[in-house]
Formats: C-alpha cells, sequence, structure tokens
C-alpha cells in the first residue's frame, strides 16, 4: 500500500505573546504514517494537542520543527517548508478538510457550496451537481433546503452541508475534525458510510472522534497523544 502522508519528529509549541511569552509545549516529535485505504484516529484527553496535530497536518500551524510530507500530484511536498501557493494546491488536489462547523457564505444555496470545490478544479456543472445532490441526499438533508443559503439552518443542518461538502472531491488524503459531534445516530452512520467509501477508494484518512462508536467503526490505528509527545508546561 502507498504510504500517502508521513509524520516525522513533529514538535509544536505555543507562545503566548500577549501573556508575558508563556510558552505551552502540546506535542513533540509526533510521527506517524498512514497509507491509502487507512483511518488513523488521534486519541487522547481533552487538551492533549489532537486539533493541534491535524490542524498542523493541513497547514493551519506551523510546527516547530519536524516534516510532514504529503504526495502530492506524484511527489511528495513537505506541509512544513512548503510555500504558501504549494499548501494551497494541496488543499484544492490532495488534501481534503472536515470539520463540524460550517463556514457560512451570505446567499450562497447550500447546493452551490457543496458544488464549488468540484467546480474549482474545473468539473462541469452538471456533473457537480448530480454529485452534490446525491450527498446532500445521503445526509439526509432536505430538498426543500437545497437552494437556500445555510445561514438559517440549525446546527446539525449546517454540519450535514459541511460534511457533503467535505465529501464532495475524492481527495487523497481527508482529515475529519469531530465530523459526527451532535449529529444523531442515522446521521453518524450516514457519515461513517462516506468514511468507509473514501477509505474503499484508497483515500488515506486522519480523525478525531469522541464518539466511541464511530471510532470502533472506522479505525485501523489509533495514534495516542502520549505522555511522550506532550512535555512538560514550562514558562
Ligand atoms: N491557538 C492556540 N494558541 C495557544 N494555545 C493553544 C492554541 N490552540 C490550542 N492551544 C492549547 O494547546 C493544547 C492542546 O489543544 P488542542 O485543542 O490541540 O487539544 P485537543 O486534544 O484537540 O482537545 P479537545 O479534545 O478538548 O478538543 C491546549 O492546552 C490548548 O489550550
Amino acid at each position: 500500500m502507498t504510504t500517502k502522508l508521513r509524520v516525522e519528529n513533529l514538535s509544536k509549541t505555543f507562545v503566548l505573546h500577549n501573556q508575558h511569552g508563556v510558552r505551552l509545549p502540546v506535542f513533540s516529535n509526533a510521527s506517524l504514517e498512514v497509507k491509502a485505504g487507512e483511518c488513523v484516529v488521534l486519541h487522547g484527553h481533552s487538551g492533549s494537542g489532537k486539533s493541534t496535530l491535524l490542524r498542523s497536518l493541513y497547514g493551519n500551524y506551523l510546527p516547530d520543527s519536524g516534516k510532514i510530507w504529503v504526495e502530492h500530484q506524484g511527489h511528495e511536498i513537505d506541509m512544513v517548508s512548503a510555500e504558501a501557493r504549494e499548501i494551497l494546491s494541496v488543499r484544492r488536489h490532495t488534501v481534503g478538510w472536515v470539520s463540524q462547523f460550517l463556514r457560512v457564505i451570505p446567499r450562497i444555496s447550500a447546493l452551490n457550496l457543496v458544488m464549488q470545490p468540484l467546480l474549482e478544479l474545473g468539473v462541469d456543472k452538471a456533473q457537480s451537481e448530480a454529485r452534490a445532490s446525491a450527498l446532500l441526499r445521503h445526509l439526509n438533508v432536505p430538498e426543500r433546503l437545497w437552494h437556500l443559503a445555510p445561514s438559517t439552518f440549525s446546527g446539525g443542518e449546517q454540519q450535514r452541508v459541511n460534511i457533503a461538502r467535505g465529501f464532495v472531491v475524492d481527495y487523497p488524503v481527508l482529515l475529519l475534525d469531530e465530523p459526527t459531534a451532535s449529529l444523531d445516530a442515522t446521521n453518524r452512520a450516514a457519515v461513517v458510510t462516506l468514511i468507509e467509501q473514501a477509505k474503499a477508494r484508497g483515500a488515506a484518512v486522519v480523525g478525531i472522534f469522541h464518539d466511541e462508536d464511530v471510532r470502533e467503526r472506522v479505525a485501523d490505528r489509533l495514534y495516542v497523544m502520549s505522555p511522550e509527545t506532550a512535555p512538560e508546561m514550562s514558562a
């Protein structure tokens, strides 16, 4: 199996400049590898650094040291040292991000929000619309809402629009930040099916799931945010 994502000796410390420069080490020497078709779940107590690690993988946080190798269009890119335009290209083509929160854009309909990543890749409108509709239907978003802007949707409806948008492109790597938080059992199962389908087509998945049932269904391995990867706090 091909390795899609390789993290080597990654360390991250937050420096709180507005609080006397307090240093808050989050993890050090984190290393993991995710192959095509595998799902690795980040695991550890609240505050152990799961979100910080996941955000670093997407290039949202800059680690202090270490490498994040992503297989991107036939070669490996290190997300730690990559230039901004390379990170944008990785995000457009290779690494998808699904969080529990939807960034609502005023006046853009749910259907258009979901289609957008496909249109940006040059997929034609009819095909994009068909794929987006299938996902919204799968996630039980009522059809009467598809042509409305999601700002007035319930929390769960917004969450499902966001998940549809995150799964609309067949990204080789998927980063999932608690995508099932606050969904009911039917919709959790719908998301689990999407993750299983992504794995079956060869996606490498890294996720955070607080729901134990979901974790057990999708995880091939747990990556434990152990005390060794979380050094003592120092001033
Ligand atoms: N932007 C930030 N600036 C400063 N400190 C931060 C920042 N983000 C996170 N932290 C700190 O880093 C530590 C790890 O936070 P993180 O959110 O990664 O943990 P987590 O394991 O995802 O927690 P939870 O399960 O509660 O979501 C926490 O002590 C948090 O206060």
